[in-house]
């Protein structure tokens, strides 16, 4: 057959632009039909949209509301046909993303031998060199974690009371001149200047001293800001990173660039506080007493960046958390006048007045005070420091999770305000109510989630245990009469709670006063 070169012309093009609408309309169609109906978490109970589409949690993300909303989708998803009174166990979040309520399957993803590995999440939170607390390769984790636990184990912790004391002991007299000169202290600056001041005395020597000093400066106000920086950078990790070598200046962008900028700045102060430990150790190298960091010191194989890293992790983990745990504590037990009046009776009975040449009491004693514990595991509840999905992979082979196998490679999270509002877990579960904690259940305490768990369990709750008591103990022992404040306008509205990766504040404040006769 011979072909006619000028007649032949091939397939034709469709000339007409709206046939080419209905073509790009009708793969898009396709293609969300196939994810909806072949989707790796297609089957499980959620919103129509997330068979889709992340952009709805990622919105709730950034506007730091994550946890209530994906809290209400467990609400929503109840399991129909079991006589499950509680919320549904298991929601799906995003395509690929399911999120577990159920403190027995909690356990399971968090089980010691950590199987459910960090998900890939963790990498946009830190650029660069991963620290201890967002590595997701397991092997790099266990070599750094194994460095840093001793000197944060209970054991490796004693020696170190006396300057944890000192630096509470100080805040002490700052709230108390800061009253008297004002009429009422803030809880939030001086609990974050004391949490700030005793983790860099323990890493790197007194370098920071935040309370002698008194004022916010930058440092202190990239510590604010880091845990929702976190989500915002977590939400847009290739803006982020794409952001980091173009600045730009436009306004939607600018929460990211200043992101960015939060995260050089708190690296320069690690790399900074390194420095400065090391002239110490230098100028006097009989004197200068260990620090958190000094196996890091002894182990060739660790680099100047990676100790870095991990000063930052601290610097950030350390400090953060334990002053807005602390805030809420002292603003939760102020609204609750029975509250504040058994604590403050168990401490002044049980613990001794202080007198000119001692403090009073010892971190032995106030371990020993029940209720103050009790005080102390409500607020860890009720305000977790970390109230937001902690995100791992599933890993092939996974067990069953509240009746569902999940495939290999999607990402489950569990998060400590869903689980700490599980009525069947905790009843009335918006109450503070600290004496549900006097006899707890394994329900309780599988569902408590305030220091993560497994293998990759708060590197510093021990520290971060001593300081709230031993903290709580001399602030309510040294303030009996206190009050929340409403100096400057400060109301309840300024606690109010936005749940970023780490739980702020609204007005980033919290003004206390001393009862006024
Ligand atoms: C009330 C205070 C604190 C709370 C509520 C808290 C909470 C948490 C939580 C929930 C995690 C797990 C995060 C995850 O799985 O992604 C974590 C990890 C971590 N925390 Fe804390 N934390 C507190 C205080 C501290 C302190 C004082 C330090 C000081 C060193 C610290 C250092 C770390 C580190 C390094 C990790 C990573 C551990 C790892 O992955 O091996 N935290 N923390």
């Amino acid at each position: 057959m011979v072909i006619d070169k000028n007649s032949f012309k091939g397939p034709t093009l469709p000339d007409n632009p709206l046939t080419w609408v209905a073509v790009i309309l009708l793969v898009v169609a396709m293609k969300l039909s196939h994810i909806a109906l072949r989707g790796s978490l297609a089957r499980l109970p959620g919103p129509w949209h997330t068979k889709f589409t992340s952009a709805v949690y990622t919105y709730h993300q950034v506007r730091g509301q994550a946890p209530i909303y994906v809290h209400s989708l467990h609400a929503k998803y109840v399991v129909l046909g079991t006589d499950l009174t509680g919320p549904g166990p298991i929601v799906r979040t995003a395509p690929h993303e399911a999120d577990v309520s159920d403190p027995a399957a909690v356990q399971a993803i968090y089980r010691i031998k950590g199987e459910f590995l960090k998900s890939p999440w963790y990498d946009s939170l830190v650029l660069g060199t991963p620290n201890v607390f967002n590595a997701t390769d397991p092997n790099l984790h266990r070599r750094r974690r194994r460095l840093l636990s001793q000197p944060l184990s209970e054991s490796g912790l004693r020696g170190l009371i006396p300057i944890i004391d000192g630096k509470i002991q100080k805040a002490m007299d700052r709230m108390a001149s800061e009253m008297q000169d004002k009429g009422a202290a803030d809880m939030y600056k001086w609990w974050l200047f004391m949490a700030t001041d005793i983790i860099g005395a323990l890493s790197f020597g007194d370098c920071f001293r935040m309370l002698d000093k008194g004022e916010k400066n930058q440092y202190v106000k990239d510590l604010e800001s880091t845990g929702d920086t976190f989500m915002v950078r977590a939400a847009f990790p290739c803006l982020t990173e794409w952001i980091r070598k173009v600045p730009v200046p436009f306004v939607p962008l600018a929460s990211l660039q200043a992101a960015n900028e939060v995260e050089c700045r708190t690296m320069n102060y690690a790399h900074e506080s390194l420095q400065w430990h090391r002239r110490l150790v230098e100028e006097n190298p009989e004197t200068t007493v260990p620090t958190l960091f000094s196996k890091f010191y002894h182990d060739k194989t660790i680099t100047a960046r990676e100790m870095e890293v991990d000063a930052q992790a601290y610097i950030i983990g350390g400090s953060d958390t334990l002053s807005k745990t602390l805030t809420y504590l002292v603003w939760a037990v102020c609204r609750h006048p029975s509250v504040k009046e058994r604590l403050v009776r168990e401490i002044q009975q049980r613990l001794p007045l202080a007198s000119q040449q001692r403090s009073g009491f010892t971190d032995a004693q106030v371990r020993d005070l029940p209720y103050l514990a009790m005080v102390i595991e409500e607020t860890l509840r009720l305000y977790p420091a970390v109230p937001s999905a902690l995100p791992r992979v599933v890993p092939p082979e996974a067990p069953e999770l509240c009746g569902h196998r999940l495939p290999a490679g999607a990402t489950v999270t569990t998060s400590a305000y869903c689980l700490h509002r599980d009525p069947t877990a905790f009843p009335d579960p918006e109450r503070f109510l600290p004496e549900r904690w006097q006899n707890p259940t394994k329900r309780m305490k599988d569902a408590f989630m305030a220091f993560g768990g497994g293998s990759r369990v708060c590197l510093g709750m021990h520290l971060a245990r001593l300081e709230i008591r031993l903290a709580a103990a001399r602030f309510f022992h040294r303030f009996p009469d206190v009050e929340i404040s409403n100096l400057e306008g400060m109301s309840d509205d300024d606690m109010e709670a936005q749940w970023y990766f780490v739980l702020t504040p609204k007005g980033k404040r919290c003004l206390v006063q001393q009862k006024r006769a």
